[in-house]
Order: structure tokens, then sequence, then C-alpha cells
């Protein structure tokens, strides 16, 4: 369970909302709207006293529970140790003890093997985002928020993680995206923020209209035959 109360700052506006445990969300909204900042503030990088997870303050959490309640996997990687290697980075993906058994699974799942010893310094943005998926599946937090996870992934491996996305791999997870097909295929509940402000929450059916659809994208998306078109 995820509830922020009323959440305000320079850039949100009066966020409320609340999911339950067994809930996916994905966010959507142009650039500028918010989204990476309602993340930080869900996850604690932004501190607020108005967000709480399973019932709990989230800032009354220590460190290590709240990194069992939530993490956050940013856009883009960033490491300090240029020579840390992949396999080293999953290594240390383990909240607690090593699971190495679940490693070998996790590098075989998302094809990784020929990576495993390079340095995370040297692999393509794609590479990046899935080790920082496959991370995040080790991490195992109840709640994952994957920031653009998918933005640099060509079809095929963007359909390895769709499949992932819609397994039970990972628990509760929030989806931050602009790519408005991976929201419509995952079928999650939706949060649209604009300036700010959430415009709407609710239903993948009602968002995912015709008419909810202009009201956010003018006439630039449409739903024929059950596909989004874009119109450019
Ligand atoms: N630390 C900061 N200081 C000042 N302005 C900020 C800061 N962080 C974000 N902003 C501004 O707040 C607004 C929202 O940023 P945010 O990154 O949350 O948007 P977003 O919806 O995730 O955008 P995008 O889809 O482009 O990634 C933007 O106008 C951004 O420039």
């Amino acid at each position: 369970m995820l509830e922020i109360n009323n959440f305000n700052n320079f850039i949100l506006k009066e966020v409320s909302f609340s999911l339950k445990s067994d809930e996916n969300l994905v966010i959507l909204g142009e650039n500028g709207a918010g989204k990476s900042t309602l993340a930080k503030v869900l996850c604690g990088l932004i501190s607020s006293s108005k967000v709480k997870l399973f019932n709990e303050d989230l800032n009354n959490l220590s460190e290590l529970k709240r990194a069992k309640y939530i993490n956050y996997i940013p856009p883009k990687f960033s490491i300090f140790d240029e020579y840390i290697t992949l396999k080293e980075f999953l290594e240390l993906s383990c909240i607690q003890s090593v699971n190495n058994k679940k490693i070998e699974e996790l590098i075989k799942l998302l094809n990784l093997k020929k990576l495993q010893n390079r340095s995370c310094m040297d692999l393509s943005s794609g590479e990046k985002q899935l080790l920082l998926l496959a991370s995040s599946i080790l991490h195992n937090a109840n709640i994952t928020i994957f920031d653009e996870l998918t933005a640099n992934l060509d079809i095929s491996r963007l359909k390895e993680v769709f499949e992932i996305l819609n397994s039970d791999l990972l628990k509760q997870k929030i989806v931050i995206t602009h790519n408005l097909d991976l929201a419509y295929a995952l079928k999650f509940k939706v949060l649209f923020l604009k300036e700010g402000k959430i415009e709407f929450f609710g239903f993948h059916e009602e968002f995912f209209s015709n008419e909810v659809l202009k009201k956010f994208y003018n006439n630039s998306i449409l739903k024929v035959n059950n596909h989004l078109v874009v119109n450019l």
C-alpha cells in the first residue's frame, strides 16, 4: 500500500493518490510535467512527510526497511567505480546475502552472459538499462519504480522487458514512460501529470479511450482497432 496525501513543492501541486498492494501503475505526462520528481518523493529521495508505505510514514523508516519497501531505478545508470564489472554490480544489488544462483539465472534471462565481466562503464545505453532491470529484480523491493527504463532499447529487447514487467518476477511496479505502446500493453492503472498536477488517475480502459486520448494528446494519437496510432 502506497499513499501520498496533498504533497506540494515548486514542481508538484496538491498531489494525492493511493495504490493498493496488488496494483501496478504507469505514470505518463509531457516532458517536465514532474514525473521523475514524483518518483523521487515517493521513494524518499526528496524528503516529505506526506508519503506512507504499508501504513508507515516514509520519513520514519530505517534505511534498510525503506530499501526493502521501495526501489527507484533512475533513467540513467551512474556509477563512481569505473572498474566494477556487470556481475559485480549485480552482486552489490542484493540487499542482504548475495544470491549467486539468481544472478546466473538473470544473466541468462536477459542474455547478458558475454557482458558479465565487462566494466559497467563500457556498456551501451541499452545494456545499462538491462543491467538496471536485473539489479532491481535482485533487490526485490515491495515496490519498484522504473523511470524511463525502456528509452534506449531495441524492439526485441523492449519485448523482453515488457514480458518481465508483465510477469511476477517483480512485485509491485510503477513505470514512468513516454512509450504509449508499452503503457497500453501493460494494462496497469494510469496516472497522468500535467504541469505538476494529477489530471487523470484511474483504470487503463478509461485512459486509453479515444475521448481521453484526445483530451491529453490532442489529435496526435488515436486508437484504431485496439492499436494506438501516432499521427505525426
Ligand atoms: N532540482 C531542480 N531544481 C529546479 N528545477 C527542477 C529540479 N528538478 C526538476 N526541475 C524542473 O521541474 C520540472 C519537472 O521535472 P521532472 O524531471 O520531474 O519532469 P519529468 O516529467 O520527469 O520530465 P521528462 O519526461 O522530460 O523526464 C522540470 O521543468 C525541471 O526542469
